[in-house]
């Protein structure tokens, strides 16, 4: 049956790490899709830029970070699922692949779209959440801009998350394993 791992948290939280973490234990049974790249893919498009080099964490991604955000909150202001849509597109193309993990979720309207879209009963939610200090230490700094808009603090405020993880140490194998009975999710 289809389940959907909505995965969010503020930057350096860990949301890559921990998707990839459990991709690699679930070993095929999940696929990981990033809102963020429909909305990398469209914005290398219309400004010629270089796709590949704006999907790796680094500085490249960093420079267009601050527009990329408010362009795609122009486009979200008329189409709140537009990127969920096209993210999604593939996933629900292979439905051998029971799982989802969604790694990049950022706003309400997000979780909003995915609940409407597969029924509240395929969707499970979590909030990942590493201090400050931590967070630092891997490489995050206040951008203002970046770490004071809807696109960073939209869920800041939002109560209904199914679970909430702390991520601050090194996740054991063990650690995987019971999140993912928590989740309800078949591994071998
Ligand atoms: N529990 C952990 N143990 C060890 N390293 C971790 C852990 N969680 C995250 N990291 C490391 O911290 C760094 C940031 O994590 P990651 O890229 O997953 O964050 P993110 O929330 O996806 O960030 P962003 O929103 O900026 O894309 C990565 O180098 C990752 O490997």
């Amino acid at each position: 049956m289809l389940k959907i791992v909505l995965i969010s948290g503020k930057r350096k939280c860990g949301k890559d790490y921990l998707s990839e973490r459990l991709q690699k234990r679930l070993d095929g049974r999940s696929r990981i899709v990033r809102i963020s790249e429909p909305i990398k893919s469209e914005w290398a498009r219309k400004h010629n830029l270089n796709l590949s080099e704006l999907l790796t964490d680094g500085p490249y991604k960093e420079k267009f970070r601050r527009d990329m955000i408010e362009w795609s909150d122009e486009v979200r202001a008329k189409d709140y699922g537009y990127f969920c849509r096209l993210a999604m597109k593939d996933a629900i193309d292979h439905q051998a692949i029971p799982y989802v993990l969604v790694s990049d979720v950022r706003r309400k309207n997000d979780i909003k779209w995915f609940c409407e879209t597969f029924s509240k009963d395929k969707v499970l939610t979590i909030r990942l959440t590493s201090r400050p200090e931590t967070r630092s230490a891997r490489g995050w700094t206040f951008s203002a801009g970046i770490d004071d808009v809807s696109s960073e603090c939209d869920l800041d405020d939002f109560d209904g998350f199914d679970f909430i993880i702390p991520n601050d140490d090194e996740l054991d194998e063990e650690a995987i394993d019971h999140l993912l009975d928590k989740l309800q999710l078949k591994y071998k």
